[in-house]
């Protein structure tokens, strides 16, 4: 039985009744999985019909409301006479997407599409995948958030600032949804790499969470995009007139830990212990601060951490393959020692560490990481960040990175530093001087910020760099052969990885989760593939690598005790997939 709206009045069907998915018309209110708690809100339930059933986006099929659904919800003569099927909708929504020829302008086409018909929305996103998910994400939403007071038309999800201290829980409920599942957080600190973007940060949760949907079937309602406003230290920013955030410096010690603090407890409160809360692009000293104090309390994830952790080790025991050896055999330098860097390290250590039996104190040692000052030696360690002292071995002081490189000699060289332009020729051609086939990972975010494109890493290495952005790169034709190359963005891992969480019920993180993302992940690379020189699989078939990866994750859960959906589902494939939203239009009669 399909769920759908009767004479305007909203029926909850019975097989829309899973922990995730469905995505039918009764999730909107929820009233199976909402708490007692969660029904107490300020507003009341209003039901769609007529005119403003096609105001509201999560009903609207517009134009392909058919003749039936016409008399039955007050829509004859709102709509002109013509009807169209979601195909024909998406296709002239397609044509008309191409025509914009200002990246910019199609993310606003985008964003107005998923203001006036989320389901089309979600159905171009994953029938389009490679092509529009440069414009909602990664590097067009960059240029978003840089202009979003300008672009800004109607807020999309939770803007939580000084002003709202001691009424976060309130706030919490004046959101229309109630089921919510998973958070997506950040303070607009540390945007991609494009620095303290303050409340405009706000177009990277709401991009984030797009993908939650369209890659990891996580249903919409059940995802809530949130912004915490503690100022900005963007001078830019604060003068101009069009920002929309509060306009004062960033609060910092106990008045920035207390608001989150404040947060973090109305969230578990309003939604219980399985809330699924992404820390999102928070500055580093933020980042780990906070992951550390709230993972055992709180079921957080930090996708810059440990997200892009997860997707470079994907990489790196795919790139195995094609370069030989095991982790083990490599050495690694990393260019940026924050968030990913020391993440990226640490999980390679870990993984090596598993596998060898070497204590990880050990496994470590063959893992360097350059900063701004230059080599991480034990000499500085005095003066080291605490996440970076890890990493201080023993060295003379080394000042540039191509100096680094000669000494270390590292078979894969990884830039996570947020800086564009910093593997030069010179570092990448001693790269290639003494490795057969150097591992070349330029990460920054967004292209503009990439440490070289994939044309430079293949010219420099005359083709034999296996070559992998955080950004998408086009395909480079070299010598009149065409290398493809890797997107080792978080993007193939978070939705896949919170879907896991979520459809068994997890309480808490733990790290063999994120080992288990990489290698379900690295698994799904096949031999056509290799052939072709790449070390991620297409993002065509991105929903059905998440749901590997939500089943690898879930089983992961339950063998640690971690999972509270029981009985465990025998075939955990085939329940990720069952859970997960189908954008295709419900039948409202
Ligand atoms: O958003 C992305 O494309 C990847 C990411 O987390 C970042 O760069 O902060
Ligand atoms: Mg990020």
């Amino acid at each position: 039985m399909d769920s759908g709206l009767t004479n305007g009045v909203l029926v909850p069907s019975a097989d829309d009744k899973s922990v995730v998915g469905g995505g039918g018309v009764e999730d909107v209110y929820g009233e199976d999985s909402a708490t007692e708690d969660q029904l107490v809100t300020p507003w009341t339930v209003s039901v769609a019909s007529g005119y403003t059933l096609l105001r509201d986006p999560r009903f609207n099929k517009g134009l392909a409301f058919s003749e039936n659904e016409r008399d039955a919800h007050y829509l004859r003569g709102l709509l002109p006479p013509s009807v169209s099927c979601q195909e024909l909708q998406e296709k002239r929504l397609m044509h008309n997407l191409r025509q914009y020829e200002v990246p910019l302008q199609r993310y606003i086409a985008m964003m107005d599409l998923q203001e006036r018909n989320e389901r089309l929305f979600y159905k171009l996103l994953i029938d389009n995948v490679e092509e529009l998910l440069p414009v909602v994400y990664t590097p067009v939403v960059g240029e978003a958030c840089q202009k979003y007071g300008s672009i800004f038309r109607r807020p999309q999800g939770l803007f939580i600032s000084l002003k709202e201290k001691g009424k976060i829980l309130e706030v919490l409920k004046n959101w229309p949804e109630r089921s919510i599942q998973v958070i997506v957080v950040t303070d607009g600190e540390r945007i991609l790499g494009l620095g303290d973007l303050g409340c405009q940060g706000m177009g990277i949760p709401v991009g984030k969470l797009s993908l939650y949907t369209a890659l990891g079937g996580v249903r919409p309602s059940a995802c809530l995009p949130v912004t915490i406003d503690v100022g900005t230290n963007n001078e830019k920013l604060l003068n101009d007139e069009f920002y929309i955030g509060l306009r004062q410096k960033r609060a910092t010690g106990q008045e920035y830990a207390e608001l989150l603090h404040e947060f973090m407890c109305a969230v578990k409160q309003n939604y219980g212990e399985k809330i699924l809360i992404q820390f999102e692009d928070f500055a580093n000293h933020n980042a780990f601060e906070l992951l550390a104090k709230y993972r055992t309390t709180h079921l957080v994830f930090n996708d810059d951490i440990q997200g892009t952790a997860s997707v470079v080790l994907a990489g790196l025991i795919a790139a195995l393959k094609l370069v030989g050896g095991t982790l083990a055999d490599h050495s690694f330098l990393f260019l940026g020692a924050g968030e990913a860097g020391t993440g990226i390290a640490e999980l390679i250590a870990l993984e090596i560490s598993k596998r060898t039996n070497i204590p990880v104190e050990e496994t470590r040692k063959k893992i360097w990481l350059v900063d701004s000052k230059g080599l991480v030696v034990s000499s500085r360690k005095e003066s080291l960040q605490h996440f970076k002292r890890p990493w201080a071995h023993e060295h003379e002081p080394v000042k540039e990175l191509f100096d680094a490189v000669k000494a270390i000699k590292p078979t894969v060289l990884i830039g996570t530093s947020g800086v564009g332009k910093t593997f030069t020729k010179d570092v990448v051609e001693a790269m290639a001087s003494f490795n057969e086939k150097p591992v070349i990972f330029a990460l920054s975010n967004p292209t503009s910020q990439a440490e070289c494109t994939a044309e430079e890493a293949y010219e420099w290495t005359k083709g034999r760099a296996i070559f992998a952005s955080g950004s998408p790169f086009n395909p480079v034709e070299y010598n009149g052969k065409v290398f493809v190359p890797g997107q080792a963005n978080n993007a193939y891992i978070f939705p896949g990885f919170g879907l896991g969480l979520i459809m068994s019920g997890t309480i808490r993180m733990h790290d063999d989760m994120l080992l288990a993302a990489s290698e379900a992940l690295a698994a799904q690379v096949t031999e056509e593939n290799y052939a072709k020189g790449l070390i991620y699989p297409p993002l065509t078939n991105i929903r059905e690598i998440s749901a590997r990866i939500a089943a690898k994750v879930a089983a992961k859960s339950y063998e640690l005790g971690l999972a509270s959906r029981l009985p465990r589902p025998k075939d955990l494939v085939k329940f990720a997939e069952s859970c997960m939203y189908s954008p295709v239009y419900r039948n409202y009669l």
